[in-house]
């Protein structure tokens, strides 16, 4: 299966981090997602291809999107760094930074404490962890993410994981309407199981399959943000889709 391959792939690239300089200070997605008024806080992926979407549009400079992104109005920017099915980069992450003043969230299959420490030391702000690939240890790495700098965002796709990542403590739970192992969008997934996550408190970002404004529209009664990748990265004008996406 692909998810096991890819989980695998990116086990075999974890190196010891190394020291890095001085970071600056991590910015809030949390903030960033709860200052938007009057519109929809959508957080916007750079992402050049996907195992269900293939290749997505030729790469380009990361930071050039990610300028343009924030002109069009997104609260926060997510770069999937992995480099054999989403044909990112590490490095994708500082370039961003760099361009933008918005907090970034690093999207890679984090299964090991050592990749938490990397994504700091890459400058990211944020950290996606994938509750169905972490299980029981969700806890643990949520914990790992506070202790080295990092938000984590918790992605869950069942009712199970949903119960993991609200007993985790995470603040930001990303319910990935997008079955990783089958590839499946059912677009229901946020409103079947964002109740009682808010009802805990909880910040719920809706994640996939977002097609343009009404699918916002249908969504934004059970989610607090929504973060859209595949309806961006395959528009000629980016900035005027996301334009309409935080407008719907
Ligand atoms: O391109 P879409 O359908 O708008 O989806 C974006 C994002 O939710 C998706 O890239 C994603 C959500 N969770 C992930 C985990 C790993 C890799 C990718 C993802």
């Amino acid at each position: 299966m692909i998810l096991d391959d890819i989980v695998r792939n990116t086990a075999l690239r974890i190196r010891e981090p190394e020291e890095s300089g001085e970071k600056m200070t991590p910015l809030s997605l949390k903030e960033a997602i709860l200052s938007v008024q009057g519109r929809h806080a959508v957080i916007a992926e750079i992402k050049f291809s996907s195992p269900s979407a293939g290749k997505i549009r030729e790469r380009t400079d990361p930071g050039k999107i990610a300028e343009e992104y924030q002109n069009g109005g997104c609260a926060a920017i997510s770069v999937l760094t992995e480099p054999d099915y989403f044909g990112g980069r590490p490095d994708d992450i500082a370039v961003v930074k760099n361009a933008v003043s918005l907090p970034v969230l690093r999207k890679d299959f984090i299964t090991d404490l050592r990749q938490i420490e990397e994504t700091r030391a890459l400058g990211a702000d944020a950290v996606l962890l994938i509750a169905g690939l972490l299980g029981g240890r969700t806890g643990e790495f949520v914990s790992a993410a506070r202790r080295a700098g990092l938000e984590p965002l918790v992605e869950v796709h069942t009712p199970a994981e949903a119960e993991l990542a609200r007993a985790s403590g995470a603040e930001l739970i990303g319910i990935n309407n997008r079955d990783l192992r089958t590839m499946e969008v059912i677009r229901g997934t946020t409103a079947a199981l964002a109740g009682p996550l808010r009802n805990a408190g909880r910040i719920v970002v809706s994640m996939s399959g977002i097609r343009g404004p009404e699918d916002i529209r249908r969504t934004a009664p059970h989610a607090d943000a929504f973060l859209a990748g595949t309806v961006l990265m395959s528009a000629d004008d980016p900035k005027m889709v996301l334009e309409e996406l935080v407008c719907a």
